[in-house]
């Protein structure tokens, strides 16, 4: 990719020509461009504020962060910018998409080893970087992991990220339940004692099983089921004899990183001297091998996406349901969470037993009871029993509800309110200072991103001043874990699941930005909006 540092880019929706959109998020579409000025493809994401309810602390930390970090393994933006009611982020264009692109297009059932280690050691790289700046990245997983034409990996999306040592932050850091079900840590489920960088060695470890197989653990069930069993099963992991084309490193990576206690995961630092890393090529050995003869990541993009419109159609007409849309959703990557006792027991029963998990999906042994912590048996995937017992044991919608009731005893408030306060609905909104959320109010009582947008002055999260970050203690456990034994096994899909209900702005937006400059161009739902309604720079 192009190393563009010194080059300016323009901050008017003018001065770039969208081409087709290559892909979509739960609060954004993203478009391969032309930077006109500089002659340069470049992928622009566009977040519509005024259709969307977004979390405008969220944006701002993403764009923030995009802006801030300069690591080669990290998707950094070029500039940013508000035109109209959009919020343009420009970037580096990834022509090769997200890894999860790559698999839903070719390669369903995941990639060879040597493919994994090289991406997982690209991917760790970039979390050794955040860590030492003292961000917690939250959402590690493949569809968040881009590779550009050359093979050049970048992790991407710091939607939920978040800077640990930041004190505005540091509540929200070990307090909020953010992320992707599948790929979230249990003590980050949990909410008893906080959550540290640990977490994303957690995402990583589920990260890797996903490339391995095509999908996360637990990825055919619905969002509550997840929970229940990342809760309760033993951790997933390779299984040694049915995960045979795999390399015993590997199983130990996966094994170490699995761990339901975090203080005996491995630092990001240490993970990155694990043996299964000798498997690692360099990266244009991605380029010749699974981005080979793969199609434009437009094509590619809208292919999937037709395939999924039909499906959802055809789930629509067979079951005229909500809650199989709703997992058809889920699956999709769009969250529409909706805590409620009568919900959750419809999610639980969604489960029917001929779709008892395999032996992969089960999280493989059985139920484990409390923390398993130094928890050491290793499941043969012959244990069918052990397996369907495990699996039918959890399938019973009544068992279900019950379970889901005692593990969420564990919440340090009343279950329901603990799940609510869990998810990133707006609390953080209401208790975080001005200096920490730079919203403006209007007399409608809406807040508005424009201090967002122009003041940078008053973010409050970010990379450290080197001292700051050297006088906390990350990498404390560095020493003190040894790699964990294995786990067994377990299984997969993916599907993000950043839960944001935001805080609606649409009155506000409404109200203060009624100066809409005409139409040029419409692309999907979105529109470029004529130059001379000048845009509010963010500044860098
Ligand atoms: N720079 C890029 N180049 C090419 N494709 C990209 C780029 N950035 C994002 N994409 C594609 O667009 C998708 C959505 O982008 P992104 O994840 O940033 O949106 P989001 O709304 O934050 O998503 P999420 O649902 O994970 O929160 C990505 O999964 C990826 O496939």
């Amino acid at each position: 990719m192009e190393d563009v540092p010194d080059k300016k880019f323009p901050l008017y929706g003018k001065d770039y020509k969208l081409y087709e959109e290559v892909g979509e998020g739960v609060s954004a579409t993203v478009y391969r461009a032309l930077c006109i000025p500089l002659n340069m493809i470049v992928a622009i994401k566009v977040l519509d504020l005024e259709k969307c309810n977004n979390d405008l602390d969220g944006i701002r930390r993403e764009v923030q962060t995009m802006c801030l970090i300069n690591h080669p393994n990290l998707l950094q933006a070029h500039c940013s910018f508000t035109s109209g009611h959009n919020l343009w982020v420009v970037m580096p264009y990834m022509a090769g998409g997200s890894c999860l692109h790559i698999m839903k297009s070719a390669y369903p059932e995941g990639f060879e080893e040597p493919v994994i280690a090289t991406l997982l050691r690209e991917v760790l790289k970039a979390l050794v970087y955040l860590h030492a700046q003292g961000h917690i990245h939250r959402d590690v997983k493949a569809g968040n992991i881009l590779i550009d034409s050359n093979g050049a990996v970048k992790l991407a999306d710091f939607g939920v990220s978040a800077c640990m040592f930041d004190t505005g932050d540091r509540q929200r850091s070990r307090n909020t339940f953010v992320g992707t079900p599948c790929w979230m840590a249990p003590e980050v489920m949990q909410q008893l004692h906080g959550y540290d960088f640990k977490a994303d060695i957690w995402s990583f470890g589920i990260t890797a099983l996903e490339l391995a197989h095509g999908h996360a653990p637990f990825s055919k069930y619905p969002p509550m089921k997840v929970l229940l069993m990342t809760l309760q099963n033993a951790p997933p992991g390779l299984d040694y004899e049915r995960d045979k084309r795999f390399s015993k490193a590997f199983k130990d990576l996966v094994a170490a990183c699995l761990v339901k206690d975090p203080k005996k995961r491995p630092t990001s630092e240490k993970l990155l001297k694990h043996a299964f890393f000798k498997h690692a090529r360099s990266t244009d050995y991605l380029s010749r091998t699974i981005l080979e003869g793969l199609a434009p990541l437009g094509e590619r993009f809208s292919r999937l996406k037709e395939k999924e419109a039909a499906l959802l159609v055809q789930n629509k007409a067979l079951y005229e349901d909500k809650e199989q849309l709703s997992q058809q959703e889920y699956i999709r990557g769009i969250s529409e969470w909706n805590f409620n006792l009568e919900d959750l027991k419809r999610q639980a029963a969604m489960i029917q037993d001929d779709d008892v998990p395999h032996a992969e999906d089960s999280g493989a042994r059985k139920q484990e009871k409390g923390d398993n912590v130094g928890f050491q048996v290793e499941r043969r995937s012959s244990d069918r029993t052990d397996v369907s017992n495990a699996a039918s044991s959890k399938e019973d919608p009544g068992d279900d509800l019950h379970d889901l009731k005692s593990s969420l005893a564990s919440f340090p408030i009343k279950p329901l309110q603990a799940l609510k306060d869990c998810f990133d609905v707006g609390e953080d909104n209401v208790t975080a200072t001005e200096e920490q959320l730079p919203l403006q109010s209007s007399p409608e009582g809406g807040s508005a991103p424009r201090q967002l947008i122009s003041d940078h002055k008053k973010f409050s999260s970010g990379p450290l001043p080197e001292n700051v970050a050297a006088s906390k203690k990350i990498t404390s456990d560095c020493d003190r874990d040894p790699l964990q034994p294995k786990y067994p096994s377990e299984r997969n899909y993916s599907g993000p699941l950043s839960y944001r209900q935001r805080r609606d702005v649409n009155n506000f937006l409404a109200a203060d930005d009624t100066s809409e400059g005409p139409v040029v161009q419409r692309k999907g739902r979105f529109k470029v909006i004529s130059a001379d309604h000048s845009p509010k720079a963010m500044a860098l």
